[in-house]
């Protein structure tokens, strides 16, 4: 008799369920809901205005995804509920938020729903960055050992500097809220009625070491007397590894969803890291660049090499083990919907709409026509500040050589082209550092949908690109944990190298680099990495200048 599992992975604008077959990895039945809050940047539901670099969501949509997903998966394949044998979360993350100790989110309470802080913090709420530099200068200036771990830098992105601000720019809700828990955890807790954290995000987000725990008290202490006691008092008790089972689904939850009552919930994990053995890698050297919105790196090694800029190593933080890096690009796609809704003419969403094409599909098949070079124009990939590996979200975008005959095709493709430098960028200092990458993976939307995209970076790496045999890579890696959650007593796996060997799968499709293109990219390599490390490197601060005067400007 066969058995499935679900995956439910939450990105930035949708959350989706995927029903899985446990044995062959084969794509049953999948359930899209997109969030009806969006991503709120600019303003509350209220219409209370924002400030800048603010990004924050709404968790009654998160509930709305578990609510829809899971029952439109089952009942549209068919499989009775008996036979689902685990569940899997992932979520973007850091993606943050305050609750009380029953679970309640703090912007759910009268009193607090027209308090920006009160909500969830999106991984790019980018509005903590002050708090992340003294973050790191405190750190540097202590010696903290840990700040190693992390490319020597602490994002704006991860947890410290996210609580820290609600501390100072909304005391209310620190004190109000019983933890500040990731919404991968706060989701399995809604499934399961028990709080457990993950060691994933606990590992690259809050700063946890499996031997050593979070930073000291003392630590704490010297960034914010009133932080001292913050582990305690919110970040919660036991952290469980990868692949273990944190309850079973609660009777309420078996009503909503239609699952049953009991089936085993895997720990929640991060939505790139859980990508890898959905593409079946099962050891090291082999990078996943989880390519959408923003894109993630995951690459695993046998040893700990300190490597500046990355987001972080952390043992066992993919697959047990072995160490897991992350690094990444907090802006890929974003780049792109960016000049499709900003800087492209009617005209074009005609002749896409008259040609049947998707407005990318039709701006891509134009750009197509181009050589690499021909169009004079270069870009840095900062449209949304720079996370590896510079590590600065105050950097900005830039595209130089544009022209009086410059199109939008041109600028597609230069921004296209910007992001693979970006990821070269990120290849080279893993080697460079000791953390070999022999191969070279791709998955998320970009990887499905785009091989204009995908031949481009081939050529810019030098490396063959393999690319994910599901268009639901996270989805699937939940699925994968979700059977290693439920056990080979129960119809999964005991270990989820055994599950990513049998679940996981590749396209019948390799990315060649063409070796005529990939010399004119190095040409144009050696510029981007000259204004790289211009603009990024303290050569000329002229973008974080522009960003004081803009943020002097709007608060005023
Ligand atoms: N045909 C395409 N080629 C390249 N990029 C695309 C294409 N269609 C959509 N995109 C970009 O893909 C991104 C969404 O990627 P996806 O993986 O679906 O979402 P997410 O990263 O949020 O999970 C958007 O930023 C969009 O601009
Ligand atoms: O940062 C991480 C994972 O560490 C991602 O969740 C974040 O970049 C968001 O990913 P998406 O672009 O929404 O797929």
């Amino acid at each position: 008799m066969a058995k499935y599992s679900i995956g439910i992975d939450f990105g930035t604008l949708s959350g989706r369920a995927l029903l899985v077959d446990v044995r062959t990895g084969e794509e049953i039945a999948t359930s899209v809901y997109d969030y009806p809050h969006k991503v709120m940047d600019e303003m509350l539901p209220s219409g209370k205005r924002l400030g800048v670099d603010f990004a924050l969501e709404h968790p009654r949509d998160y509930l709305d995804v578990i609510e829809k997903t899971i029952s439109a998966v089952i009942r549209e394949s068919g499989v009775s509920p008996d036979d689902i044998i685990g569940v899997g979360v992932d979520f973007t993350a850091c993606t943050v938020m305050p609750v009380k100790a029953d679970g309640t989110p703090v912007c759910f309470l009268p009193g607090f729903r027209d308090n920006p802080h009160a909500y969830v913090k999106l991984w790019k709420h980018h509005a903590a960055q002050d708090k992340a530099n003294k973050l790191n200068e405190t750190a540097a200036a202590r010696g903290e050992k840990w700040l190693a771990r992390y490319g020597n830098k602490i994002s704006s992105e991860w947890l410290v500097p996210k609580i820290w601000q609600i501390l100072t720019d909304a005391p209310e809700v620190y004190e109000e809220m019983d933890c500040f828990i990731e919404a991968a955890d706060w989701i399995v807790w809604q499934l399961t009625g028990k709080e457990t954290r993950n060691s994933c995000c606990a590992g690259y987000k809050a700063i946890w070491h499996k031997q050593d725990g979070y930073p000291s008290k003392e630590f704490f202490a010297a960034l914010d007397p009133r932080l001292e006691n913050v582990v305690e008092e919110k970040l919660g008790g036991e952290i469980l590894p990868l692949g273990s089972c944190a309850g079973g689904i609660t009777p309420e939850m078996a009503a909503k969803t239609g699952l049953a009552v009991g089936t085993p919930v895997a720990v929640g994990n991060v939505d790139a890291h859980v990508c890898v053995p959905a593409v079946g890698i099962d050891g090291p050297g082999k990078m996943l660049a989880i390519m959408g919105t923003s894109t993630c790196h995951i690459l695993m090694c046998e040893k700990e090499c300190s490597v500046p800029g990355i987001c972080g190593y952390v043992e066992d933080g993919v697959m047990p083990g072995l160490v897991g890096y992350e690094a990444g690009q907090s802006c890929v796609g974003d780049h792109f919907a960016w000049l499709v809704n900003n800087c492209v003419p009617p005209r074009y969403f005609e002749e896409a709409k008259a040609h049947g094409m998707d407005i990318h599909v039709y701006l891509q098949e134009k750009a197509s026509e181009q050589k690499p070079g021909e169009s004079g124009l270069l870009a840095l990939d900062w449209w949304n500040g720079n996370r590896s590996v510079l590590v600065d979200v105050d950097l900005t975008g830039m595209m130089l050589g544009m022209t009086l005959t410059t199109r939008p095709e041109e600028m597609y493709r230069a921004l296209v082209e910007a992001t693979a430098y970006g990821t070269r960028k990120i290849i080279e200092n893993f080697e460079e550092n000791g953390v070999p990458v022999d191969e070279f993976y791709a998955s998320g939307g970009i990887a499905e949908k785009s091989a204009f995209v995908m031949q481009i970076y081939a050529d810019i790496i030098r490396k063959p690109i393999k690319i994910s045999g599901s268009a639901q890579g996270p989805a699937l890696g939940a699925a994968i944990f979700g059977a290693v959650a439920a056990g080979k007593k129960n119809g999964g796996y005991d270990s989820v190298y055994d599950a990513a060997r049998m679940m996981g799968k590749l396209k019948n499709i390799t990315y060649l680099p063409n070796e005529e293109n990939a010399k004119v990219y190095d040409k144009l390599y050696a510029e981007y990495s000259t204004l790289h490390d211009y603009f990024g490197t303290g050569g000329n601060d002229v973008m974080k200048r522009l960003k004081e005067i803009k943020k002097g400007v709007q608060n005023a």
